[in-house]
């Protein structure tokens, strides 16, 4: 039976926004939009997976928040778990550092405006939900 990895992607949400990130490599996903994240390491809780991951790729300090109820199918062998972040108190600002060339902040009605790596497209609409459930978005 084939193992599945958990990828973990970040919600990152400020001020009625969501952060998403334009991929750069590898060739197949460049110049696709997704959340950022990426493989929970062996051992690694998924919330502090999507801390590390946000620090190496965007040089920000978030705190993860709630997982969103549900996973989603990537390319075999990984699965995707989203789970709600926020930036903490004096955290720089994110700067697309690693895997992204671009990153923009987008509300809620403009997040279909970029081109998503098909995979998460019922994971983002899910987010959506759950984000506008908590927080009335
Ligand atoms: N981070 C992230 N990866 C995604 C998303 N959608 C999607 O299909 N993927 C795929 C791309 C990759 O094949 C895999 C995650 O890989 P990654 O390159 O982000 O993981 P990582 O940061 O741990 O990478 P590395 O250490 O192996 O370089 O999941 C998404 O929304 N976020």
């Amino acid at each position: 039976m084939s193992e599945r990895i958990v990828v973990v992607g970040a919600a990152l949400w400020h001020e009625g926004r969501l952060l998403v990130a334009r991929r750069s490599a590898p060739a197949e996903l460049a110049g696709l939009w997704e959340l950022p994240g990426g493989k929970v390491e062996p051992g690694e809780a998924p919330d502090a997976a999507v801390v590390r991951e946000l620090r190496e790729e965007l040089g920000v300090d978030a705190e993860a928040g709630e997982r969103v109820p549900g996973q989603w199918p990537l390319r075999t062998p990984y699965v995707m778990q989203v789970w709600t972040a926020r930036l903490r108190p004096g955290s720089a600002a994110p700067r697309p550092l690693q895997d992204h060339d671009e990153l923009r902040w987008l509300t809620p009605d403009r997040v279909w405006d970029v081109d998503w790596i098909e995979h998460d497209v019922p994971a983002v609409r899910d987010t959506l939900t759950h984000l506008e459930a908590r927080d009335g978005v």
